[in-house]
């Protein structure tokens, strides 16, 4: 269980409590300015908590060394800046530093990530010469040549095409069914509702609902936190929305 417990982070969280349950696939939707990275970020201790905590599995992340947290949580920032023309296997063996595992699962981790993102015709270019949508594609395999137990994702699928976004979604409800807890800030509220077991609505750093998708995409939810109304179309191929602004 991931537990936040009245975490406050001054004007960007306010007495956030939420328990994630482990082993499943979360996504955090929100508004522009909700708190959704500021809620990875600080599960990956990148930010200061000022009031309440952070706990996996009862204990305060706060005490876990720097080595224990790598070790537990891989985290994919909302952007990644690549200034180094490192070719994209190098860059895959580099993103297994400091892991502890057996160099079996190493090579088979990084084979897998290879080969799940068809980053094969990519292997030998620079990262740098790369497309944005490359890039990313390239940035969410580095996590799965790492395979932690907590898994937090900024925005994965913001940038690739609907094969990637589908197939990124697809690795993610894997790694779920593996035993991994994957939390991901998501502004594709129908991607959400097809894929995320539970969804935490976000508004002003603030909870407003946690729960299944259906009850949290609720008509009175998306119209006080989004200002849109929605009419969904759903069938065995997935989820699609047609929303329109409210007053627009
Ligand atoms: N480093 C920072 N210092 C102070 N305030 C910050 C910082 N980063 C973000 N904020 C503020 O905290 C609030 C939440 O920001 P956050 O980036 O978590 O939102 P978000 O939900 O991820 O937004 P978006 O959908 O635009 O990415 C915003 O009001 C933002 O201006």
């Amino acid at each position: 269980m991931l537990k936040f417990v009245d975490v406050t982070i001054a004007n960007r969280l306010t007495s956030l409590s939420v328990s994630i349950p482990t082993g499943k696939l979360v996504g955090v939707v929100g508004p522009n300015g909700a708190g959704k990275s500021t809620l990875l970020k600080t599960i990956a201790g990148l930010t200061h908590i000022e009031h309440g905590r952070v706990e996996y599995e009862q204990t305060d992340l706060r005490s876990y060394s720097a080595d224990k947290r790598r070790q537990l949580l891989s985290y994919l920032p909302q952007f990644s800046q690549f200034n180094e023309p490192v070719t994209v296997g190098n860059l895959l063996q580099l993103s297994q530093m400091n892991i502890r595992a057996s160099s079996a699962d190493l090579a088979c981790w990084q084979q897998n990530a290879m080969e799940n993102f068809e980053l094969g015709n990519l292997q030998c270019r620079p990262i740098t010469e790369l497309s944005g949508g490359e890039q990313r594609r390239v940035a969410i395999a580095c996590m799965a040549t790492c395979q932690r137990p907590l898994m937090l994702l900024d925005e994965p699928v913001s940038g690739l095409d609907l094969y990637y976004q589908l197939l990124t979604m697809d690795w993610l409800k894997t790694c779920v069914k593996k035993g991994a807890t994957v939390v991901i800030a998501i502004h594709d509220l129908a991607l959400a509702a097809q894929y995320c077991d539970q969804l935490l609505m976000l508004n002003n750093g603030k909870a407003v609902a946690f729960g299944c998708p259906n009850d949290v995409l609720s008509d009175t939810n998306l119209a006080h936190t989004f200002q849109v109304s929605v009419d969904w179309l759903c069938n065995e191929n997935g989820v699609a929305m047609l929303a329109n602004r409210l007053n627009g």
